[in-house]
């Protein structure tokens, strides 16, 4: 059996700014395997940013160990200074410098590592190609569209050939359209290059459409690790299964049997089957409910009011309170063509769900581009 070396550990890791209450980035563990695309993922200062910077060394470290293809950068006695790690780095000002073409900016790392002329002009239209920009070599950034530029800060980032990019927030600038063609072009970047990437947003759906696998952090810790859909279908907290996608968070009771990953929960005065982890104790417990996870039905167990009704096209998101839980708001998805009015009367069936196993290790490993 093999074992291969992580493309990036962060060990530890945890980073305590002077004078701040709290540790910014508090024993944060999770390895990064060759190829694969982690999102970091969390509201805003959460230590997202922080984490970023400590593996860039940019920030040193107060606790734990950053190592890059079995490297040590970041340690007890080490710090490798950010400009000898070979590390890619595109954040979202795009620091291009603008008295310079697009293709002196995309050499300028190359000059600086003095690469001899003819292999420096190979390597920056091979750059130029990959993000789609042949031709726009002697263009000023002023002459580009913010798209544009941003893959301009892409091509000198590859033409380095870093074994590690890390992205933070690159997209943050772009308005909504050109947010999603930029999404596009990230994942052909990915999939071209096979590049280890590290990519830092506060928005589920850039991070969802974007990673193999997503870091969530929660006041400096991670919350969880997993992929895309395993964090939506199986969030370890409540704060994950708040923060990543819609739905609700309610109190319930598991009264069992628990068997093959499903519990018998009651909801609302209700009983319902959801799914839960192997070992899921009896008792109180929080239990996730995703839009798809509910639906109207004549007989179904849950009195419920409507609240709100917004048409979204094609469907109808409803805001529904249970009548057994004044204050709780459920949500689900009707038929665009169904009437639904605010105050109006509804029976709810519960079709899926998921007991949330707060305190339980958060950590889940899966190789890359698989679920
Ligand atoms: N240089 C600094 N000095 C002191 N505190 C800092 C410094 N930089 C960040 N912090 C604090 O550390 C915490 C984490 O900040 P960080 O920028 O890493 O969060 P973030 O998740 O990236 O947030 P955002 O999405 O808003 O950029 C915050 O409480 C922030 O105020």
């Amino acid at each position: 059996m093999t074992t291969q070396t992580p493309a990036l550990l962060i060990d530890d890791a945890s980073r305590h700014y002077a004078g701040t209450p709290a540790p910014a980035v508090d024993g944060v563990t999770i390895d990064v395997a060759a190829g694969e695309f982690l999102a970091l993922l969390g509201p805003s200062g959460c230590g997202k940013s922080t984490l970023l910077r400590m593996v860039a060394g940019f920030e040193r470290l107060d606790g734990g160990r950053i190592t890059v293809g079995g490297r040590t950068l970041s340690g007890p006695g080490t710090h490798v200074p950010p400009e000898e790690r070979r590390i890619g780095l595109v954040f979202q000002s795009y620091a291009l410098w603008p008295h310079m073409t697009v293709a002196g900016n995309v050499a300028y790392p190359l000059e600086t590592a003095r690469v001899p002329r003819a292999e420096r002009e190979r390597r920056v239209r091979a750059a130029l190609d990959t993000v789609g920009l042949s031709g726009f070599d002697a263009r000023h950034p002023a002459e580009l569209s913010g798209g544009q530029r941003q893959r301009v800060a892409l091509a000198r980032c590859l033409v380095m050939s870093p074994e590690l990019v890390l992205l933070d927030e690159p997209l943050a600038n772009l308005d909504v359209h050109l947010r999603a063609a930029m999404e596009e072009e990230f994942a052909d970047f990915h999939a071209k290059t096979g590049a280890t990437m590290v990519y830092v947003t506060h928005d589920q759906a850039e991070a969802m459409a974007l990673a193999t696998r997503i870091a969530v952090l929660d006041h400096g810790r991670l919350a969880q690790v997993a992929a895309p859909r395993t964090l939506y279908r199986e969030p370890a907290t409540r704060m994950v299964a708040g923060f990543v996608g819609q739905g609700a968070v309610v109190d319930g009771v598991v009264t069992g049997p628990v068997a093959a990953g499903r519990a018998r929960v009651r909801l609302f005065g209700a009983e319902a089957l959801v799914r839960c982890r192997p070992g899921q104790p009896e008792g109180p417990a929080l239990v996730c409910l995703r839009p798809e996870d509910l639906e109207p039905a004549a007989d179904g167990p849950i009195a419920a009011t409507v609240v709100r009704a917004a048409y979204k096209g094609g469907f109808v998101l409803v805001e529904a309170e249970p009548q057994a839980a004044p204050g709780v708001r459920l949500l689900l998805r009707v038929s665009g063509d169904a009437q639904v009015a605010p105050g109006e009367a509804l029976r709810l069936a519960v079709r899926d769900g998921w007991v949330v196993p707060e305190g339980a290790p958060p950590q889940e490993r899966l190789t890359p581009a698989r679920e």
